[in-house]
């Protein structure tokens, strides 16, 4: 499996604002970049904080991405999976449409009331006790043959990829808008390190828009 974590952050390293609403932070360019990502991924990951924050749809835009995948045998858009220890997934969620597969990554926790409202729009797995324990998840969705894997966040799941020493690959569009705000959501948020910090190797710099895409590989995988 090899997992790629992408996000945008302001200057300052915010993925919104403390009030977190979705802000566009990346520019044209780095959308459609982001685009080509997930139109070469098994699945986009993100954890139930950024669905009910952002009710995003996580499908490839482009008509000719769809349609190269689906010539190549494959859905038109990846797998989407949302990390949501207790179901609080809505059930009109955007990603539980019919455009793509949908899997939620459950604990034991989640009531069966939410288990049998959300299984009739998406493939439930459950991996851990009153949290998802990432691994399993991972391991999990690796047997379902998902083995190419982005992440879009938001920086409470991030955090905890990290830590769990699952992340191959870190893309960070650093876009010019400084948001500031100490409960604004960074690109990492969780517990924080305080010992053993992962440390990345930096891999390409690359201007975009009216910022700067940052490439890093993960020094422990
Ligand atoms: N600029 C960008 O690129 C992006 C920005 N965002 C922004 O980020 C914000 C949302 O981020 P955030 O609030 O951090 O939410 P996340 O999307 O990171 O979801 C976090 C939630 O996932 C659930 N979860 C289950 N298991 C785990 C685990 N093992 N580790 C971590 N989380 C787990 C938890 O809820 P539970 O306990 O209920 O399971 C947790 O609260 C929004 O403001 C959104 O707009 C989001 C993505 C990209
Ligand atoms: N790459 C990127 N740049 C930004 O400025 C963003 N706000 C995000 N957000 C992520 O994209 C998701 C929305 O996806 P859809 O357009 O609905 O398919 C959103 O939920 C974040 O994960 N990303």
């Amino acid at each position: 499996m090899h997992v790629v974590v992408n996000a945008a952050m302001s200057a300052d390293g915010k993925l919104s604002s403390r009030r977190r609403e979705q802000l566009a932070i990346s520019g044209d360019e780095d959308f459609a970049r982001v685009d080509r990502l997930r139109a070469k991924r098994d699945a986009v990951v993100v954890g139930v904080g950024t669905v009910l924050a952002d009710d995003p749809h996580l499908t490839v835009k482009d008509d000719a991405l769809r349609a190269r995948r689906r010539d190549d045998g494959r859905s038109a858009s990846p797998a989407r999976v949302v990390v949501d220890s207790s179901g609080r997934t809505p059930t009109d969620a955007a990603v539980l449409d019919d455009a793509a597969t949908t899997y939620l990554c459950l604990s034991e926790a989640a009531p069966v009331d939410r288990r049998l409202a959300l299984a009739e729009r998406a493939e439930l797995l459950t991996a851990g006790d009153e949290r998802v324990d990432l691994l399993r998840a991972f391991g999990a969705l690796q047997e379902q043959g998902l083995e190419r894997i982005m992440v879009e966040g938001g920086g409470e799941l991030i955090f905890s990829l990290f830590e769990a020493g699952l992340v191959d690959e870190l893309r960070t569009f650093v876009g010019p808008t400084l948001i500031g705000g100490r409960d604004a959501p960074t690109l990492a948020d969780g517990e924080g390190f305080v010992a053993a910090f992962p440390t990345l190797e930096l891999e390409a710099v690359d201007r975009l828009d009216d910022g700067v895409l940052l490439t890093w590989k993960t020094d422990d995988r």
